[in-house]
């Protein structure tokens, strides 16, 4: 069922835990979500008419690199993202400043934005929150991200404060940028790294600005779980019961079960992805490293209960080969199956807050991962 407006609905809690759906006109999102990284156009070794069966209502796409290659405008000539890449259903967008941070030579950071050089032909480029969100339109984007600073962990209070206070400014000019546009959504993004004060004001401040949605940015990065997890108590609270919470780059299955309890609505992570390349299987029993030589002649699949190929139908042996080989192939199987488990885990949890079930869920959840009888 899809609508002319962006739409969430709050439909059951249990505990801290919320089950909901967001409606948009190219489909609905399925809450608790976990969002497929597609980082340039593609979700890396899957055809998307794949992640779409592992269970995905929505995948992100990069805004640094698609500004970059094939370029924004260039992506609106061809008709925007979804046409490109044959992906019909919803897209969220991160901001690229996260992105510039982390992967290119960030030149300048002031009031008027980010400069930095392309990681790819180092050329120069200048993105202000009004370009982003303008580049996040000619991609055609669904859930478009405010421009923010985010600030590695640990960091002096001082400049928690200077970034959080400029992304609050950003994040109005990017909602004057946004305008109205009924079927899309512009979420703003919660920062002040580890302080609680500065989360509630960090919150507050973005609470006037009529937002679609709410992400909790500033974290994931580098800070440990239990600091990330308080940082979830002090924020959430703050934030309106009655819009979608996003928990940027999160993250761990351990993770998610755990920000669900807090009521985080969507995430998104390259973990499955990245670590399914490099041979880690995630398992309801926990993770396997398919490289480790014990797996040579372990002719078990990974999962024989799974309704994912790539978990029931190879051998271990097989898959310790293929990545042993550095095929292809192991990286596909292991993101098929690392994406497909990540799907199982939020409709589970989907389920279990449905039938007012959600702490022995979690419960029985973390004792599989414990057993380690992989
Ligand atoms: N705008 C913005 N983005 C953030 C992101 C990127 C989220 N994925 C975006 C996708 C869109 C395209 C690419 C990614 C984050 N990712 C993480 N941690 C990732 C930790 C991690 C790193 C490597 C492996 C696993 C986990 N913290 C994040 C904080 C912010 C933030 O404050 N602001």
């Amino acid at each position: 069922m899809s609508t002319e407006n962006f739409q969430f609905t709050l439909k059951k809690t249990d505990g801290g835990a919320r089950l909901g759906k967001v409606s948009m006109p190219r489909g609905t999102i399925r809450t608790p979500a976990f969002m497929p990284v597609g980082t340039v156009g593609t979700v890396k070794a899957m055809y998307l008419d794949q992640v779409k069966d592992t269970g995905a209502d929505i995948i992100l796409g990069n805004t640094y690199h698609l500004m970059l290659r094939p370029g924004a405008e260039r992506v609106a000539r061809l008709g925007g993202l979804h046409k490109l890449i044959r992906w019909e259903h919803p897209i969220l967008t991160d901001s690229g400043g996260f992105q510039v941070m982390s992967l290119s030579g960030l030149r300048k950071l002031d009031e008027k934005g980010v400069t930095f050089k392309s990681h790819i032909d180092g050329s120069l480029h200048h993105m202000s929150p009004e370009r982003s969100i303008e580049i996040q339109g000619l991609l055609g984007s669904d859930i478009q991200m405010q421009l923010d600073e985010c600030v590695a962990l640990p960091a002096e209070p001082k400049e928690i404060e200077r970034a959080m206070e400029l992304s609050l400014r950003w994040a109005e000019r990017c909602r004057v940028a946004f305008g109205e546009q009924p079927g899309k959504a512009m979420f703003g993004i919660v920062q002040g790294g580890d302080q609680p004060a500065l989360r509630i004001r960090s919150a507050e401040g973005l609470k006037q600005l009529d937002l679609k949605g709410y992400a909790v940015g500033g974290l994931a990065v580098g800070e440990p779980q239990d600091v990330m997890l308080s940082m979830l108590d002090t924020t959430l609270p703050v934030l309106p019961t009655e819009k979608p919470r996003y928990l940027m780059g999160v993250g761990t299955p351990d993770d998610m079960l755990k920000s669900v309890a807090r009521g985080i609505d969507m995430f998104d992570c390259v973990m499955p992805t990245r670590s399914g390349r490099h041979g880690l299987a995630f398992t309801r029993r926990g993770k396997v490293n398919l490289r480790n030589a014990r797996h040579a002649e372990d002719m078990r699949p990974l999962d024989e209960e799974s309704s994912c190929p790539a978990a029931r139908d190879y051998s271990r042996a097989y898959l310790h080969h293929l990545c042993r080989a550095d095929e292809a192939l192991g990286g596909m199987l292991l993101s098929w199956n690392n994406l497909h488990y990540y799907q199982d885990l939020m409709k589970g949890i989907r389920q279990a807050i449905a039938e007012g079930r959600f702490a022995d869920f979690y419960a029985e959840t973390q004792e599989a991962w414990a057993k380690g009888d992989i």
